[in-house]
């Protein structure tokens, strides 16, 4: 069978296809410009970045299939940004507190012969209103770092949200019905 490669630096991806019994051949990450596009909206930003990560990969892989995926959290229009610092997560959870947003995860797998399935998950999020002290003690926990959006609903953060609608695995990087789908379809299950 071909090898799979994850395009992924996320360990929540990995763990997540382990979930299905899947184990990478091999992880090898992309690195790329993460900057949304003029006017690009947060499901089409996670689309392509989830396609350039897998392309990118696969390029460098040219007999394996490679799996790529992005998660973008979207307010409206707006796509937040992955928190690097605490200013930014906190902004982050400021803007969420108290509001419903969506949560879009992108996979893309491409095969040896450089096709490339795609599909993506939205997820709809609603935190409740977050005091001062909360987002303080969410904050100190650190758990913000490198999450878009500024939080991770597989910590602490699910206690702040009053609702979901869509995929937990999504919302937290790779969503596994999209993505057994996706490997399904390529004749990599079982
Ligand atoms: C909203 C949310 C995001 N996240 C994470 C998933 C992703 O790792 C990250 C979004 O950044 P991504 O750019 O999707 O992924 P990444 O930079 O971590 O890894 P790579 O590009 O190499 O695949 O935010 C959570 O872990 N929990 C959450 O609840």
């Amino acid at each position: 069978m071909s090898r799979l490669i994850l395009a992924s630096a996320s360990p929540r991806r990995l763990d997540l296809l382990a979930r299905i019994g899947v184990v990478p051949d091999a992880v090898d990450p992309a690195d790329l410009d993460e900057t949304p596009l003029k006017a690009e909206r947060p499901p089409a930003h996670a689309g392509r970045l989830a396609a350039a990560k897998a392309e990118l990969v696969a390029a460098r892989h040219p007999d394996a299939y490679v799996l790529g995926a992005d998660t973008v959290v979207g307010a409206g229009i707006r796509i937040l940004p992955k928190a690097e610092d605490e200013a930014t997560a906190r902004r982050c959870l400021t803007l969420l507190s108290g509001r419903r947003h969506r949560v879009h995860s992108a996979v893309t797998l491409v095969a040896p012969d450089g096709t490339a399935r795609h599909r993506i998950s939205t997820s709809i999020v609603a935190f409740k209103v977050l005091t001062p002290a909360e987002i303080d003690a969410y904050l100190a926990g650190g758990e913000w770092h490198g999450k878009a959006g500024g939080y991770a609903i597989q910590g602490a953060a699910e206690a702040y949200v009053r609702f979901l609608s869509g995929s937990h695995s999504g919302v937290v990087g790779l969503p596994l019905f999209e993505t057994r789908a996706l490997l399904g379809s390529a004749g990599l299950l079982g």
